[in-house]
């Protein structure tokens, strides 16, 4: 790979047991992504060096079980990847998925292309920023658009929703403020046409912390949607039921 620091000099932490039910095949891929955030993304300074023993728990697992609220197959466009959280885990998770992920800063960006590149993943990456014109024009129409510590509700309802197909989702992975912020700025998620605001949570039975998220659906014209509430939570169930068929 392309470590600037080498694995020998860093102590990687290895993937818990439930770790498989997640990637299945991929878990070497896993593996690999996370030795290069352990090693380069540290060095790089995308990464702190505290957050290394705590790798899987609170990045890459935590970001995969998103899965649980995207359909099969869907397209899926990842504001500010950053180090590649959440889209790389969820791609790895999810093979079906096709995920675009969107960073504005070059040394993120380049990170991404070089982890993609090496992991051979279906992922397609874009430096710019959520909001401009160009951004929008290229992956406008996404089926979801996902995003973690990127910024408050109300910014990231007016970024995501330009690039949500109508009935799409925004699916945001927030921490225990989730309902606060709902509460605080659903008015203006609503101007911007995402509604339903909801808190769910994702990795029950994989993870000791289950990961909270905000979703919220793009009203379509006329008020449609086309993604109930209870198909999603069907959605979930599935997942859940593939991820206890992988353990055995
Ligand atoms: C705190 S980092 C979080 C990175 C990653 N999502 C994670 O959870 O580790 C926020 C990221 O959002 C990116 N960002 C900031 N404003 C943005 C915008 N308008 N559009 C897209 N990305 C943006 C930053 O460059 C940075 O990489």
């Amino acid at each position: 790979m392309f470590h600037v620091k080498r694995d020998e000099e860093v102590e990687i932490p290895h993937a818990p047991e439930a770790s498989i039910s997640v990637f299945g095949n991929n878990q070497t891929r896993a593996d690999r992504y996370c030795a290069a955030l352990a090693t380069d993304g540290v060095l790089l300074g995308l990464i702190g060096p505290r957050e290394v023993p705590r790798l899987w728990e609170r990045h890459i697992l935590n970001c995969a079980v998103l899965g649980d609220v995207i359909e099969d197959a869907e397209t899926v466009v990842d504001i500010g990847s950053g180090a590649g959280l959440p889209g790389i885990p969820l791609a790895m998770a999810r093979p079906d998925l096709s995920i675009t992920l969107v960073e504005p800063l070059l040394r993120r960006s380049e990170f991404l292309e070089r982890i993609v590149d090496e992991l051979e993943l279906n992922v397609r990456v874009i430096r710019g920023r959520a909001e401009e014109k160009a951004v929008r024009s290229d992956i406008g129409g996404a089926d979801v658009v996902t995003s973690r510590a990127v910024a408050p509700l109300e910014r990231l309802s007016k970024w995501s929703a330009p690039l949500v197909r109508d009935g799409g989702r925004m699916v945001a992975i927030k921490g225990s403020s989730a309902a606060e912020e709902i509460e605080r700025d659903g008015e203006v998620a609503h101007r911007q046409g995402i509604v339903d605001l909801h808190v769910e949570q994702c990795g029950a039975g994989v993870l000791d912390v289950a990961t909270t998220v905000v979703i919220g659906h793009k009203r379509a014209v006329g008020g449609a949607r086309t993604t109930t509430g209870t198909q999603g939570a069907r959605s979930a169930a599935k997942r859940r039921g593939r991820r206890r068929d992988r353990k055995g």
